[in-house]
């Protein structure tokens, strides 16, 4: 579960001082399924950097089962992260001079794993994601919705508890975006990972559990997903 209390994110000083969060408060239950839904600069985005520890708040405590990870510092976050997280972005952040095998394998090469058992994973994690034949290929040698399912193959092969993706569908057409999503969605059913999903679209934000509405750095509202009507 996460826990988190009073963050705030403050980017500069005096007349260029940018409250980007102020004052989240927030549960998530394991396994469960939250998009983060707002307008442009609203804060989304840092709100999910902020969470994940790819930067760090100005103020507030976050907690993972337990776990006070404002209190950890740069090294024990890095590694807290690379055991239990898995990330997923807007333009997939793939390594363009490894291969599709090497990219997926590189959450576990940093977790000190390697050899057969670990190709063996990869390659069965890329068939989940209907990736099968393509390890040799290199990222742009891919469509963006195949480089996608790379990206969730590499979020997922060191099992995560919490997946972060930051609007995973926002370069893609809208049918490879549904697709994208579908995936997310039954990785998570099957491994029990919990999903936090930035987006500015109201119809993906719609499949998640819970919706949260983030408006000038703050959670203006919680709805449940499942086709709610957004007013933004
Ligand atoms: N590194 C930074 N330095 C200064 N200001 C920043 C920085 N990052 C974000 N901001 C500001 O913080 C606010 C929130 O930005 P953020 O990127 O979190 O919004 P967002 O909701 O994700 O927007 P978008 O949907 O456009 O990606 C904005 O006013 C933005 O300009």
């Amino acid at each position: 579960m996460i826990i988190v209390k009073n963050l705030w994110k403050v980017y500069g000083k005096g007349e260029k001082r940018i409250e980007a969060l102020r004052g989240i408060n927030l549960t998530i239950e394991k396994g469960e399924f939250v998009t983060i839904l707002g307008p442009s600069g609203s804060g989304k985005t840092t709100l999910l950097n902020c969470l994940s520890g790819i930067d760090s708040p100005t103020e507030g405590e976050i907690f993972f089962d337990g776990v006070a990870f404002h209190l950890l510092n740069e090294e024990q976050k890095t590694k807290f992260r690379a055991e239990n997280m898995g990330f997923v972005f807007q333009f997939f952040n793939l390594i363009p001079v490894l291969t599709v095998l090497e990219n997926v394998e590189l959450p576990l090469r940093i977790l000190g794993l390697k050899g057969r058992k670990v190709t063996e994973k990869v390659v069965e994690m890329l068939k989940k994601v209907g990736l099968a034949g393509k390890e040799d290929k290199f990222p742009s040698q891919l469509s963006g919705g195949e480089q996608q399912r790379v990206a969730i193959a590499r979020a997922l092969v060191h099992n995560p508890k919490i997946v972060w993706a930051d609007e995973p569908t926002g370069n893609l057409d809208s049918e490879t975006g549904a697709m994208i999503i579908n995936l997310l969605e039954r990785m998570r059913a099957e491994n029990g990972t919990t999903l936090v999903v930035v987006t500015h679209d109201e119809k993906i934000a719609q499949r998640a559990d819970r919706i949260l509405l983030v408006r000038d750095g703050r959670i203006i509202k919680e709805l449940s997903g499942s086709n709610t009507v957004v007013e933004m």
